[in-house]
């Protein structure tokens, strides 16, 4: 029994190391909206396509990993629907629906639930394992992001990944090498436990 209830009390992502419960929660799913916001502004624009490097696979991938799948997910759909109603926080300020890259932002949602519970599994507490899991995220992004950019460019499946996933593919495959560095290391300085 002592040691069922020791085990539920070890943290299961980086986030559940902040004290509190519900204010902690809704501060780490405003502080994810916000996060994803400030990396929209990193923005470098590519010739020849609508879609430019951004940070925001980084940071979604990041805090989904840090904050668990239900904090993450919803931190991510408050950044999809705030966004939507106007706050200028998807790349270079810009906000609202009619845009050809919303897909990689719905995309967010899925891919910061789904790197959460890999995260809350225990898939970022090794370079390897994080690796693992950013690329799985990472692809999920470009599985709602490609598509949609087919419907909004009405280009075929061939040209939208010409435009909105080859050119992406070195950068992003960096941020996973980034995050798959970071993490791991968090973990080792907070000294939690291992799993
Ligand atoms: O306009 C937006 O706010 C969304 C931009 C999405 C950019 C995509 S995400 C996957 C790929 N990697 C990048 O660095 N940029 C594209």
């Amino acid at each position: 029994m002592a040691t069922a209830h020791a085990t539920q009390r070890r943290p299961a992502v980086l986030g559940d190391l902040l004290p509190g419960s519900l204010a902690r929660d809704a501060a780490l799913v405003a502080g994810a909206a916000a996060f994803v916001g400030v990396a929209a502004q990193i923005a470098v624009p590519l010739p020849g396509t609508p879609v430019p490097v951004t940070g925001q696979t980084f940071a979604v991938l990041l805090a989904g990993a840090a904050l668990g799948t239900g904090r993450a997910a919803l931190g991510m759909l408050v950044y999809l629907l705030a966004g939507m109603a106007g706050v200028p926080w998807f790349t270079d300020g810009t906000s609202g629906a009619g845009f050809p890259t919303l897909g990689y932002v719905i995309g967010f949602v899925a891919a910061a639930a789904v790197v959460g519970r890999l995260a809350q599994l225990g898939g970022d507490r090794t370079p390897l394992r994080t690796i693992g899991t950013m690329l799985v995220g990472t692809v999920i992004m470009y599985a709602a992001g490609v598509p949609y950019l087919m419907a909004a460019l009405g280009v075929d499946l061939a040209k939208a990944i010409d435009l909105g996933m080859t050119p992406f593919l070195a950068g992003d495959a960096l941020k996973v090498l980034l995050a798959a560095g970071l993490l791991p290391a968090a973990w080792k300085l907070t000294g939690a436990a291992r799993r």
